[in-house]
């Protein structure tokens, strides 16, 4: 696949989920690098590569991991002196990326599943690879556990996770995302990705996370998130808010039947804002936290803090490269 099949597929949402999207632009820069022809200009490949991860970074606004991805495997990549070194790094750094992100979701489905008491009863929301590490780690270890599932409109990304869920073995109740409220006294707890972290400990998920955090507030259940190091957002520290992408209006609403209501719009974000209080627990690869703790793992595990986010990027900010 070449790297605008990739970008395209990203933005189509055939390649979706803020892990995988990562994973697969990554891969998609490291084979773009291969196709590029070896001319010993160091600085024309970087040049090559920097435009090749703007198209990648242009798919989808909200997940951090995006820019997080290419800012990990981009950072060397700027300095090297020969081109050979440039293509070496990029190599190594995207190989590295992709093997720790898989490693990642291994050791939060390890921590996931010892937060699962025996019996449990899990309401999750949308499609996530995390959040559904701890489900089936917890089920790979014998507890006998039940899920919710939400529908997940517009896209529906509900039936992968029943899918999922289905072909383990674990009992499933399929819901639409109004019951939510209704189901919550049935639920012992919430298990939820993420897209982005905020430096306040906010978590931006799937649009309907933040009413289900809710509702499991007031129900005092509780709530956790399953989140990779690279889904926290530095940039946040100084101030930058995540964008919510707003997706086509045809996803929620047909084009023949909006042609007959003039008067009607329709609003379609993909994610909101769930804020730190309304949730117990953020689980990452490198342990479970308090969400606000979340500069603890920008400046422990990513390396960023405000000093160096400030020497590094105050003044040229460009909104996109590291969120
Ligand atoms: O909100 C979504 C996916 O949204 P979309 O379907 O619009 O991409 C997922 O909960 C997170 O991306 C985490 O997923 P994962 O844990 O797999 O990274």
């Amino acid at each position: 696949m070449t790297l605008l099949q990739t970008a395209e597929q990203i933005q189509t949402m055939q390649i979706r989920g803020a892990g995988k999207i990562a994973r697969e632009a990554v891969s998609a820069l490291r084979d773009h690098a291969e196709t590029l022809p070896h001319t010993g200009d160091a600085s024309l490949f970087i040049r090559e590569m920097e435009h090749a991860a703007g198209i990648l970074l242009a798919t989808r606004p909200t997940a951090v991991s995006l820019p997080n991805a290419i800012q990990m495997v981009m950072r060397d990549v700027r300095t090297a002196r020969t081109e050979d070194a440039a293509r070496r790094i990029l190599r190594e750094k995207a190989d590295a990326f992709i093997w720790s992100s898989r490693t990642a979701i291994d050791r939060i489905a390890a921590m996931g599943a010892n937060h699962i008491p025996d019996g449990s009863v899990i309401m999750t929301h949308c499609n996530s690879k995390a959040a559904l590490g701890c489900i089936l780690e917890a089920k790979r270890q014998g507890k006998d556990i039940e899920v919710y599932a939400t529908e997940v409109r517009p896209w529906n990304q509900g039936r992968l996770t029943i899918k999922t869920l289905n072909d383990n073995e674990i009992p499933t109740t399929y819901i639409v995302d109004s019951a939510v409220r209704s189901m919550m006294k049935d639920v012992d707890l919430v298990i939820v990705g993420a897209d982005a972290i905020t430096v306040n400990g906010a978590v931006v998920n799937k649009i309907g996370t933040s009413q289900i955090a809710l509702c499991a507030s007031e129900a005092r259940k509780n709530v956790i998130v399953t989140a990779e190091t690279y889904k926290f957002a530095p940039r946040t520290i100084l101030g930058e808010l995540i964008q919510i992408e707003e997706r086509a209006q045809n996803e929620v609403l047909p084009d023949d039947i909006a042609a007959g209501l003039p008067y009607v719009r329709v609003k379609n974000p993909v994610f909101d804002v769930t804020p730190a209080e309304y949730i117990d627990m953020i689980i990452t690869e490198a342990g479970a936290l308090p969400p606000h703790l979340a500069y603890t793992i920008m400046r422990e595990y990513l390396g960023w803090g405000f000093d160096e986010l400030q020497n590094q990027f105050l003044g040229t900010l460009t909104g996109s490269e590291f969120r």
